[in-house]
């Protein structure tokens, strides 16, 4: 499957023209339309209309999602309505607690006409949403799916929890770390947290570390200023795509043509590590195509 970098998801609020109009020279790998919490219940029907303005632009060719208000609130018929008509690659869905909610909003999708091409996104962000990860994960592998892709939402579980994340988020590593392993275990690819203080540089590159530690595609974002930092913590560096060229040149050589192990570099790879290096280079392809396909746009 091919690979899609998801380093920078910047959230852009419906209701902020200027905002709308900036992200669309922005550097960040994709961006997330803003329904819900990011606009005030006054002016939802105004951000509708400007969402839809936005999205029939595009974005150069990047990634878009919607994210639309829950399915108990007064807007979402008319969120969803709006996503089949203007198709874009995604609807992130917040609050996702259930299996059920994916594959009833999959099944709205179809009925109202939306192409195959527009993907689920589920925000896991509330305590039974994290318990139940894995089984909303699972729809994944049903045939009427649409799932692609889990972003956890730190703020509404510290809101509905009462946990205080504290220093490196120690409260919340095995939420964050049970998300990514269901995300896994069903092939869906998964995004950090926003971080919220987002004039502090130094705090935000320590917390692109620490998810890309953790094993996340990318972070969302909330400010322009986020986006060079997590595309650098989630993106090839040149020494890593260099050592992927090397191990794959090794691991290809004649000599090494029978070996299942070989050495590299002083320490030992197998068809692994090279599905692994590969992964790395098609990343920094797919990179280099979406921002090129921007620039030329
Ligand atoms: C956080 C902000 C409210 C800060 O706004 P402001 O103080 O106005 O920022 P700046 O003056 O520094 O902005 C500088 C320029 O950048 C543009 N800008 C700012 N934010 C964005 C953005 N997100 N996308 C595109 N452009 C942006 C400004 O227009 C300025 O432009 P210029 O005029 O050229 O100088 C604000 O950044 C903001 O609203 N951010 C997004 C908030 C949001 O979307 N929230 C919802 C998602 S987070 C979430 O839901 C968490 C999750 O669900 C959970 O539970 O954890
Ligand atoms: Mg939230």
């Amino acid at each position: 499957m091919a690979v899609k970098p998801r380093r920078s998801l910047l959230f852009v609020p419906a209701s902020n023209t200027r905002a709308l109009e900036k992200a669309r020279g922005l550097s960040s790998d994709g961006v997330i339309i803003d329904l819900e919490d990011a606009v005030a219940p006054g002016v939802k029907d105004a951000a509708r209309a400007q969402a839809e303005q936005a999205l029939r632009q595009g974005f150069g060719g990047r990634e878009t999602a919607l994210r639309i208000n829950a399915p108990d609130t007064q807007w979402f018929e008319a969120d969803l309505a709006l996503a089949a008509r203007v198709a874009p690659d995604a609807v992130a869905i917040p609050k996702v607690y259930s299996p059920q909610t994916i594959r009833d909003i999959a099944a709205r999708l179809d009925s109202l006409g939306a192409p195959a091409k527009v993907r689920l996104w589920a925000m896991i962000e509330t305590a039974r949403g994290v318990l139940n990860a894995d089984a909303i994960a699972s729809t994944a592998s049903e045939p009427a799916n649409r799932l692609d892709l889990f972003i956890v939402g730190a703020n509404d579980l510290a809101r509905e929890t009462g946990v205080r994340p504290g220093p490196a988020r120690a409260s919340l590593i095995p939420w964050l770390q049970s998300v990514v392993l269901a995300a896994r275990a069903s092939g869906l690819a998964v995004i950090d947290s926003v971080y919220n203080d987002f004039r502090n540089a130094d705090g935000f590159a320590a917390e692109c570390t620490q998810g890309r530690d953790f094993g996340f595609d990318g972070k969302s974002l909330i400010h322009p200023a986020q986006i060079d930092a997590a595309n650098a913590a989630f993106g090839p560096t040149a020494e890593e795509i260099a050592e992927a060229q090397a191990m794959i040149a090794t691991f290809s050589a004649p000599e090494n043509a029978s070996k299942g192990a070989v050495a590299f570099e002083g320490r030992m790879i197998e068809e692994l590590h090279v599905a692994i290096a590969q992964r790395t280079l098609d990343l920094a392809h797919a990179i280099a195509a979406i921002h090129d396909n921007k620039n030329a746009g």
